[in-house]
């Protein structure tokens, strides 16, 4: 997060121009029906573009620009509001939160004496007028000044009763939106009756409150934000509620916000009280950026989205000096999270089979920055899920990602179709082994279970780089599995004659042929054996550098994590999961070792001989490189440095590379090995993550090659 975020350039008159009308078309259709073709954030960095062209051409200002205006000038409505439905101003850090506090002290002349910090829902605002407790009219924000009557949505939104617990008149102000299952339940029903699917929740809540005639239900959620005197801010008293003292439309002027928000949710319409990110007060300006990070924190979690955290000053007095600008309230600020949905292009959907035989599908993206990572797969939970989504190959997508959750594909923005979009090919036998799918559940299954494993596995043991046994062809390997005869690639090792013979086209040649081929295999050098595993991750030249680096499988078995990391191109996250499963195999392994297959590799010595023979290439001096935790491995540096490294240039973090064995390089490549990346680590990062190059932090970095600093 910076304090100036990504904006368009935009170059000249023309293109300023061009760009408030591409703003206002999208502002438009964003606030519509919820179909805008640009995401938050590309929106955003237009308007961000438009707001500095006009700072530096103040002459060219058009009249329809989206800057300074609620819902960029975009809506009007009919029902005028009796105060202003108005924007929030943003900031996008702790320094940004900091310096808009301290500019409305000064505004006040005074310390504001409580904040409140509550989530900024993502959905869209909503007017909720009470008379005598009794919900009467829904209002949209429109422009600000008057909105649009959607009263019709009455009845369908959770959280905004018809009737509230006491015969208050007010109005409740508060967004309406989707949770996740909500949108869901939505897309199934509007995709159900023929319609193209909504782009996300937002857009979907949008849409639906808007429609009046719609053949399906749906349900949405409200949260409320505020309340005012429904008779404008001057009503006098008349309207006081029963069970609360004194009237009402002077309390909701002297009350403060946070005990105001207790109010309606006693009266029974739904706050931000219900979910774990419910309001907070605190009096410290310095306490406010915990809290942000804190709602932060949970925002993967939540069921429905937050775009932000809203700081207000909680205490009416201060609000009401404060005042607002025509736009947003002085008083209140958003502190806006990066975007966890974007656009961008299905280019492909592979089909994987789990280890227990689940064939499913997963999306191949344009890479596209989501909340901090580039993203290249999401998932999709399966065929009926492609076709009742109507997802095409070459579809413009929304994607979803926030914090660890893995990302998700949502819907097709189907108003991007160009034609060429095509049909998501759908696989009619199992990808990895041939074999039959299953397909009378919703999850498929090859119809082989756990055996289409073995049979994959097995012919990528058999394989030209790994144990390369000649005479075992696919469909050999099939019948072998079939009739039961192996289950994993070791019990190729103890086949027996008699049984062979009694296959299918399995003569006393070709029998005599392949165990003799399956004997000579037994004394391949560890690198193929260990190949033949199929670990995760360790192809032909990783396999390579374990069996150089081990010498033997009692070695590889006995190495921790952090042994592991000492192999050329082994980092700590991938360490951890090589030990995991070489201990998943330990059956497998055992079982080759029974049947006498080689477990060494020539001419290696192992770290053991190595610690008892360290005159050669003392890794203590690391001087030559090839030694010491960064053997071999070219390092980049990137971002500023932190922690036991905060002091060193980038020179001397060189030198230290050098030093600790590594090659220091100034770009990121595919031979990158490891990208030290620290705060700011811009471009060099996002490439480090397409490709798949490690990334360490500047402590984890400084861990690493504690002994050489
Ligand atoms: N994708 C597009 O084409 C497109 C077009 C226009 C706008 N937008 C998005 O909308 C944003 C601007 O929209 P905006 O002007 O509605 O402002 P906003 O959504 O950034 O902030 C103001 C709104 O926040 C809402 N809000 C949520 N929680 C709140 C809380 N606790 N207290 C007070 N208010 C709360 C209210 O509805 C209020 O009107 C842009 O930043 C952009 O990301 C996108
Ligand atoms: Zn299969």
């Amino acid at each position: 997060m910076t304090e100036t975020p990504a904006r368009t350039e935009i170059g000249d008159q023309a293109a300023y121009a061009a760009a408030v009308q591409t703003a206002v078309a999208a502002a438009a259709a964003y606030y519509g029906e919820g179909d805008s073709s640009l995401d938050d954030d590309a929106y955003d960095r237009l308007v961000r573009g438009i707001a500095a062209y006009e700072r530096e051409h103040p002459e060219h200002v058009l009249p329809d620009s989206p800057t300074g205006k609620v819902a960029g000038g975009a809506v009007i409505g009919d029902v005028p509001h009796t105060v202003p439905m108005l924007s929030l101003d943003n900031v996008f850090s702790a320094e940004g939160l900091l310096n808009w506090a301290a500019g409305l002290e000064r505004r006040l002349g005074r310390p504001v004496g409580v904040w409140s910090v509550e989530p900024k829902l993502d959905g869209l605002a909503i007017s909720a007028r009470y008379r005598d407790g009794r919900l009467v009219r829904l209002v949209t924000r429109g422009d600000g000044a008057a909105g649009e009557d959607v009263s019709h949505g009455i009845g369908m939104i959770v959280g905004l009763p018809e009737r509230l617990a006491e015969p208050v008149t007010v109005e409740l102000r508060g967004e309406v939106l989707m949770t996740r299952d909500q949108f869901e339940a939505a897309n199934a029903a509007r995709t159900g009756a023929g319609h193209p699917a909504f782009a996300n929740p937002r857009s979907a809540a949008a849409g639906s409150l808007r429609a009046r005639d719609r053949e399906y239900q749906v349900e949405m959620t409200f949260f409320a934000y505020g309340a005012l005197p429904l008779d404008g801010p001057d009503a006098g008293p008349g309207t006081a509620p029963d069970g609360t003292p004194g009237d009402l439309p002077a309390l909701l002027r002297e009350l403060p916000h946070s005990e105001i928000m207790a109010m309606i949710a006693r009266w029974g319409a739904r706050t931000s009280a219900a979910t774990p990110v419910g309001g907070v007060t605190c009096t410290d300006p310095a306490a406010l950026q915990e809290h942000v990070e804190r709602i932060a924190g949970l925002r993967a979690d939540l069921e429905f989205g937050i775009d932000g955290i809203v700081i207000k000053a909680d205490r009416a007095a201060d609000q009401a000096e404060a005042g607002n600008s025509s736009r947003a309230p002085r008083w209140a600020i958003a502190y806006k999270l990066p975007a966890t949905e974007k656009i961008t292009r299905l280019v492909g959907v592979e089909w994987n089979v789990g280890r227990t035989g689940i064939v499913a599908p997963r999306a191949v993206l344009e890479p596209v920055e989501v909340d901090g990572s580039v993203i290249t797969y999401a998932t999709l939970h399966n065929a009926g899920d492609i076709a009742r989504r109507d997802l095409r190959i070459g579809d413009h997508v929304t994607v979803y990602k926030a914090g660890d959750v893995i990302p998700r594909v949502e819907a097709p923005v189907v108003h991007l179709r160009t034609g060429g979009e095509t049909a998501i090919p759908i696989p009619d036998v199992c990808p990895r082994c041939g074999g039959e799918i299953d397909d009378s559940q919703k999850r498929w299954r090859c119809s082989q279970g756990r055996a289409c494993h073995a049979i994959a596995s097995v012919r990528y043991a058999v394989g030209r780089d790994q144990l390369d046994i000649e005479g075992l062809g696919e469909n050999r390997i099939d019948q072998l599995v079939q009739a039961g005869l192996i289950t994993d690639f070791a019990d190729l090792f103890t086949l027996e004659r008699a049984p062979l013979l009694e296959l299918e086209r399995m003569g006393e040649t070709s029998t005599d042929n392949l165990l003799a081929a399956i004997e000579a295999a037994k004394a391949k050098p560890l690198n193929k054996v260990f190949c033949a595993l199929g670990v995760r991750g360790t192809g032909r030249s990783m396999s390579r550098r374990i069996a150089r680096h081990f010498a033997t499988m009692d070695a590889i078995r006995a190495a921790d994590a952090e042994a592991f990391q000492e192999v050329d191109g082994i980092g700590p996250e991938k360490a951890p999961v090589l030990v995991a499963e070489i201990a998943e195999l330990a059956p497998l392994i055992d079982k080759l070792v029974a049947a006498g297959v080689n477990m060494t590799e020539p001419g290696a010595t192992g770290p053991a001989e190595r610690a008892e023979a360290p005159g050669e290439g003392d890794a203590g001096t690391g001087s030559d490189t090839g030694q010491g935790p960064l053997a071999g491995m070219s390092v980049v540096v990137t971002g500023a440095m932190s922690g036991p490294l905060a002091d060193l240039s980038r020179n001397e973090m060189n030198e230290l590379i050098e030093r600790a064995g590594g090659r220091a390089s100034s770009s990121v490549s595919a031979r990158t090995a490891l990208l030290v990346a620290g705060e700011k680590a811009g471009s060099k990062r996002a490439k480090a993550e397409k490709l798949g190059v490690e990334i360490a932090t500047p402590e984890e970095f400084a861990t690493r090659v504690a002994d050489f600093l």
